[in-house]
């Protein structure tokens, strides 16, 4: 018997309850903007494994800052003891992120935690036990996170007692206008979620896992105008679309909002477990000991999260995701032409979705099969991507920001070609059963 494929040892040790997998690839390694498969294939990468890959695979910088705090561990617990990496990184992104007052930082592992750190001790400092979130915003996969989240994959989960999900206006699929959200908000705190009992309202400023949303001009600005009358904390969840990958270093920037609380992650790590809530004084420093994970913001993942922070700023991602982001979109938009399955293209900088309909003018998403076909046909042909969306109908593109001219016209080649052979019935419903996930 030959040797059992990665896929196969995979399926035999990996519990399913933690795949989202969307292709065989399988990987071994990873450099620059490829991903590398088991059998030593280059993969082109748009998916930026979900987003933490903003600077691809074995960036020289990341290599180098976590080499040299790995030879060295300023222990492994920012809780017992102040590690130099750990204290930079947050004076970093003190300076980096807009805000008044007195501000401090905790550090996690994932957006997951980090969000759940926000709920729990705004809830805590603030005395409030309601929060505000949105239909089809994702913010993690803990109990807490998943709790004020309103994505199809989470309701697995009950909310949260207490949450308020409001729709999340969608420009292409205006079911529900900004205006009509605004006043259904309106309703419920003239009726049943009293202002004064909500602590936040946790918001996307791109609703990303929701189908790469991009809300309204004006909506979020109008809704922060609500909250600011009532006392209640504005915590804008940066952790997918944040970090100069919308083509703004932040992209609530886009939105001209001012948050009270950012939370930051995938990209801050650029492939390590690293995230960060940064917040007023009075919410932060509510208690000793109130958020404690052992191992965040270890020196090696602070020294990762360093390297990142500074590659943005000496590679010039933000202009870079701003410049490439729209060569990118222009050249999916272009392809409508021979594609009509391609209703709508859409996101900021290298945040991109490609809405898949089935016609455009009533624009019925396609089957989730469709979807999964033309993954699953450009993985075949060399690239990685992925869907998002409550329906399962929205390419989604994140690729590194590092990704160059000759990569987005090789990613727009693939996708033309995978849709083309898709449509000529060249992928089965078999191939792609058992990456139909979400
Ligand atoms: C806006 C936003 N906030 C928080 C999270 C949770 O981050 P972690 O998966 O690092 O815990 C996420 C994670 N999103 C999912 C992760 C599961 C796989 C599907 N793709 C995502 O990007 C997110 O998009």
């Amino acid at each position: 018997m030959s040797n059992p494929s990665l896929r196969q040892r995979d399926a035999a040790c990996i519990a399913e309850i933690g795949r989202l997998r969307f292709s065989p690839l399988s990987l071994v390694g990873g450099r620059g903007n490829r991903l590398i498969e088991e059998g030593g294939r280059e993969v082109l990468d748009l998916s930026g494994s979900a987003g933490p890959a903003m600077l691809g695979y074995s960036h020289p910088a990341i290599v180098e800052a976590v080499e040299q705090s790995v030879r060295s561990m300023a222990g492994a617990s920012l809780l017992l003891y102040p590690n130099e990496p750990a204290v930079s990184l947050a004076e970093r992104l003190l300076a980096l992120t807009p805000g008044t007052g007195e501000r401090r930082v905790w550090f996690g592992h994932s957006g997951s935690d980090a969000n759940d750190c926000a709920l729990r001790v705004l809830a805590a400092a603030t005395g409030r036990s309601r929060f505000i979130s949105f239909i089809g915003s994702y913010h993690g996969n803990l109990s807490g996170s998943m709790g004020i989240s309103g994505h199809t994959a989470m309701t697995h989960t009950l909310p949260r007692p207490g949450v308020l999900l409001l729709p999340y206006p969608d420009p292409y699929r205006p079911r529900f206008s900004a205006e009509e959200v605004l006043s259904l908000l309106d309703y419920q705190f003239e009726t049943t979620c009293p202002p004064d009992q909500v602590a936040a309202v946790f918001i996307e400023p791109l609703m990303s896992d929701g189908g790469l949303i991009v809300p309204p001009p004006g909506f979020l600005k109008a809704l922060e105008a609500r909250c600011r009358r009532h006392g209640i904390r504005i915590v804008v969840d940066e952790v997918k679309v944040g970090l100069a990958r919308s083509g703004l270093l932040h992209c609530f920037q886009h939105e001209g909002l001012t948050p009270d609380l950012v939370v930051f992650g995938k990209a801050l790590g650029s492939g390590l477990p690293l995230s960060a809530v940064v917040g007023p004084s009075e919410i932060m420093d509510h208690a000793p000991a109130f958020a404690l994970l052992t191992t965040a913001g270890n020196p090696v993942a602070a020294a990762a999260g360093n390297a990142a922070l500074r590659t943005i700023e000496t590679e010039g991602l933000v202009e870079r995701s701003a410049r490439i982001g729209k060569l990118f979109a222009d050249g999916l938009r272009a392809l409508g032409d021979r594609h009509e399955i391609i209703g709508d293209v859409r996101g900021r900088g290298l945040a991109i979705g490609v809405d898949l309909v089935e016609d455009r003018t009533t624009r019925a998403p396609v089957p989730a099969t469709t979807t999964a076909k033309i993954i699953y046909r450009g993985y075949e042909l060399g690239a990685a991507f992925t869907y998002v969306g409550l329906k399962a109908n929205v390419l989604e593109f994140m690729p590194p920001l590092t990704l160059t001219e000759d990569e987005v016209a090789e990613g727009i080649a693939i996708v033309d070609r995978a849709m083309a052979d898709v449509a000529a019935g060249k992928v089965s419903d078999a191939d792609v059963a058992s990456f139909m996930m979400w």
